[in-house]
């Protein structure tokens, strides 16, 4: 029987991340994919020039759409903006079970840019995460979440654990913000067992979309079965393959190749 997976997150003009990452990276599992659009960004590889935001209203009539009707085997949220789209989110997903949920907490841009104000920070806080399956803070959201500075591995398993008191049934602190040899090193925590998640770094500049990419394939891995885990190891083998055969489009950082097996080795 087909599984199911829906994302919850804004529109990525550039194709490179967002929902347009998440339905690719959806399809590539064979999981069928729906969204729930949160904004629409005018964005392309060098940045996002602005943001319009759906009303909270329009978000969860989305969402109840799809999961009256077709049912739904795994959930992610991405970008939700703002505090009145996160309380509607956090709502919806409670009242329709709509778990195993994969929260992308996204706060914080790769440069280190915040991209929503302190109080939907507050509201994703106390309404969202703990209803989390699986939280994915990168290096700076984790340090958010945390109130540490992430330097070191050591600072990044005390993170995980840290952020794990916040109610997320697990923690992936994401390694693509930091620099050197742990570039690409993840770390887990679930409460009981600390992880490290280690593939190797891809030396390409091209790295739009890495997070939104890693949360949907786990979503996609969670919704055809697999523990969280499981799909936690097959997702970040995913996105090291897509990093592989990343495309240079644009004048800034392009996208990851979704479609490896379909694509040429662009990698320098
Ligand atoms: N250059 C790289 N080489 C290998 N893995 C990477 C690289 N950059 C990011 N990743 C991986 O991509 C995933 C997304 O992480 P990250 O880029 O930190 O998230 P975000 O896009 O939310 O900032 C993680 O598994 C991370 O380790
Ligand atoms: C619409 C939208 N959603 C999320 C992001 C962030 O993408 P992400 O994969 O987390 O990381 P970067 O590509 O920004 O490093 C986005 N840019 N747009």
């Amino acid at each position: 029987m087909t599984k199911k997976a829906l994302t919850i997150a804004g529109s990525d003009s550039g194709g490179g991340a967002g929902i347009q990452a998440d339905l690719r990276t959806f399809s590539f599992h064979c999981v069928h994919g729906m969204s729930a659009v949160t904004c629409v960004t005018a964005q392309n590889t060098q940045g996002v020039s602005r943001v319009d935001a759906l009303s909270p209203e329009a978000v969860t009539a989305q969402v109840r759409a799809v999961v009256t009707d077709i049912g739904v085997d795994g959930t992610k949220t991405g970008m939700l903006l703002n505090e009145g789209i996160i309380e509607a989110v956090a709502e919806v997903v409670q009242e329709l079970g709509i778990y195993p949920l994969v929260v992308d907490p996204v706060m914080v841009s790769r440069t280190g840019a915040q991209l929503i104000d302190d109080r939907a920070i507050a509201t994703l806080t106390s309404c969202l995460l703990p209803q989390a399956t699986i939280l994915t803070p990168n290096r700076y959201e984790a340090q958010i979440l945390s109130g540490l500075e992430l330097n070191n591995l050591a600072d990044m398993k005390q993170a995980a654990q840290k952020i794990h008191q916040l109610g997320s049934k697990a923690v992936l602190v994401k390694g693509g913000g930091m620099t050197g040899a742990l570039k690409g090193v993840d770390v887990w925590f679930d409460g009981d067992t600390l992880t490290v998640f280690k593939t190797e770094t891809v030396a390409t500049p091209h790295t739009h979309g890495t997070g939104c990419t890693l949360s949907a394939a786990i979503a996609a891995q969670l919704a055809l079965g697999a523990s969280p885990s499981d799909a936690v190891e097959q997702g970040k083998n995913y996105v090291t393959q897509a990093l592989h055969y990343a495309i240079p489009l644009g004048q800034g950082t392009g996208p990851v190749g979704h479609f490896f097996p379909l694509l040429p080795d662009l990698a320098p």
